[in-house]
């Protein structure tokens, strides 16, 4: 794919953008009506933005990726042919991602995901609050009125939203582990050991899990099941080129800009729900307590006010709380601050942050890539979306995998300090495996142990 296509020639390229009101939808009921995206972001406190095709796509390599999207899509975005009254939700959007290494190859399961892909989509379908809107958007030197408005008829006719509820999920037929316990035992071991040594304070160290499904993936199916689970997460779907997506329910934001208002926050340091609410509230209580959660959460909210000091300013701190998932809770402490930089320039600077990375930064990511062996790809990165005043929200991608036909392949880590426990750690990360799992499993048994923590691959 040439990344410049369609973008290098945007001293006479024109973005034409229309848009109309369509019957109000679910996020699922779109995906259902208009079929396989390309794209899918939703968020607690946002619409739901679907996008099929592409008016243009804008891809990048290496360290630089954030800032060569940021221009690329600028050229793109800079003077829309938009009706002045067209509703602000339905404006054109970038969605997208990037990888987590800046030297991210792109092969093997993550053939079809550059180091960064974003795409404005040629068909935008927004919902939320009762509205839903289509804009159809067309970039390029022939980009005409009447083909777009031709396109915003044609997908205003066969729109006609299909609520039915999801199926029962696929069943899955076999699991497989990147990384058996005896490894990740030797991993969080040698980790633990540079930790001490004086090397580095902490890394997140991750694993993924090859997944078999007894029938095939079907996007708007998981899409409605995280939706349902996980409301409070950021539920997307990317597909740059039309092959695998990428899909997940992210409880972290890594960043919105919403005009000069900056929201972020840290969020480190997990234990598992209990069984019972008293034990619910002891595990809550340990979490809160512990100086051992403690630390690893003090160090990534402290990183993080650190990485905004460049590019925002008036930054505050919240009160640290709990935050209770279906299978796990979590440390967390919003930040917010003032910043009238584009978000991708944010990204930059907090991605990764140590809740994903480690500190220092260069040294964990050091020990990261010598010591996992499998491709994080897109795990752990930012994924989100940015319009042309440079607003938008990422999150990290988290709680999250890669899904082709019949194969799942999630993803999952763990922060690592110098006391951690490789099997603690180990049930930690089974538990972060659930909601990609419970999309897929029957309600029965599958015979993995993700739930339990308990056994060997
Ligand atoms: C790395 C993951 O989660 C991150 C690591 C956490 C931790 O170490 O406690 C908690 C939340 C996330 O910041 C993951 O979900 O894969």
């Amino acid at each position: 794919m040439d990344s410049r296509e369609g973008i290098a020639r945007a001293d006479t390229a024109r973005l034409v953008s229309r848009t109309v009101r369509l019957p109000d939808a679910s996020l699922t009921g779109v995906l259902r009506t208009l079929g396989r995206p390309n794209a899918v972001w939703t968020a607690p406190d946002e619409p739901g933005v679907v996008g099929y095709g592409a008016a243009a796509q804008v891809t990048a390599d290496g360290a630089e990726r954030f800032g060569a999207v940021r221009e690329r899509a600028d050229d793109v975005l800079a003077s829309p042919d938009r009706p002045a009254d067209a509703p602000a939700v339905a404006r054109p959007r970038f969605l997208g991602g990037f990888a987590f290494h800046d030297g991210h190859a792109g092969t093997g399961p993550w053939d079809g995901f550059p180091t960064a892909a974003f795409v404005l989509p040629h068909v935008q379908v927004v919902t939320g609050a009762g509205e839903t809107w289509l804009t159809v958007n067309a970039h390029g030197e022939n980009a005409s009125e009447s083909a777009v408005e031709r396109t915003l008829r044609d997908v205003t006719e066969r729109f006609a939203p299909d609520e039915r509820a999801a199926a029962s999920p696929p069943g899955v037929v076999a699991t497989e582990r990147t990384t058996s316990r005896a490894e990740w035992r030797e991993q969080v071991r040698a980790a633990t050991g540079r930790i001490r040594s004086g090397e580095l304070e902490k890394v997140v160290l991750a694993q993924a899990l090859d997944v078999t499904l007894a029938g095939a993936f079907s996007l708007p199916d998981a899409m409605a099941r995280l939706g349902d689970t996980y409301p409070s997460c950021f539920r997307f779907a990317l597909r740059p080129t039309n092959g695998a997506a990428f899909f997940g329910a992210s409880p972290e934001r890594l960043v919105t800009r919403d005009g000069d208002a900056l929201r972020t926050g840290a969020l480190a340091a997990t234990v598992g729900r209990g069984g019972t609410p008293d034990e619910d509230q002891q595990l809550a209580a340990d979490l809160r307590s512990s100086s051992k959660y403690r630390h690893e959460h003090e160090v990534v909210a402290e990183r993080i006010r650190d990485q905004l000091a460049d590019v925002a300013t008036a930054v505050e701190t919240g009160e640290r709380r709990v935050r209770k998932l279906e299978t796990v809770q979590h440390l967390f402490t919003p930040i917010t601050a003032s910043s009238d930089a584009h978000v991708l320039t944010l990204v930059e600077a907090l991605h990764p942050t140590p809740a994903v990375g480690g500190l220092p930064p260069d040294a964990a990511l050091r020990v990261i890539r010598e010591t996992e062996t499998f491709d994080r790809g897109w795990y752990a990165a930012p994924v989100g979306w940015f319009d042309r005043s440079g607003d938008g929200t990422f999150a990290v991608a988290l709680r999250s995998a890669l899904a082709d036909e019949t194969r799942v392949r999630p993803f999952a880590g763990a922060g690592i300090v110098a006391d951690s426990d490789p099997d603690t750690e180990w049930d930690e990360v089974q538990l972060k495996y659930r909601p990609i799992l419970d999309v897929f499993e029957d309600d029965g048994d599958d015979g993995t142990d993700a739930r339990s923590g308990g056994g060997d691959a």
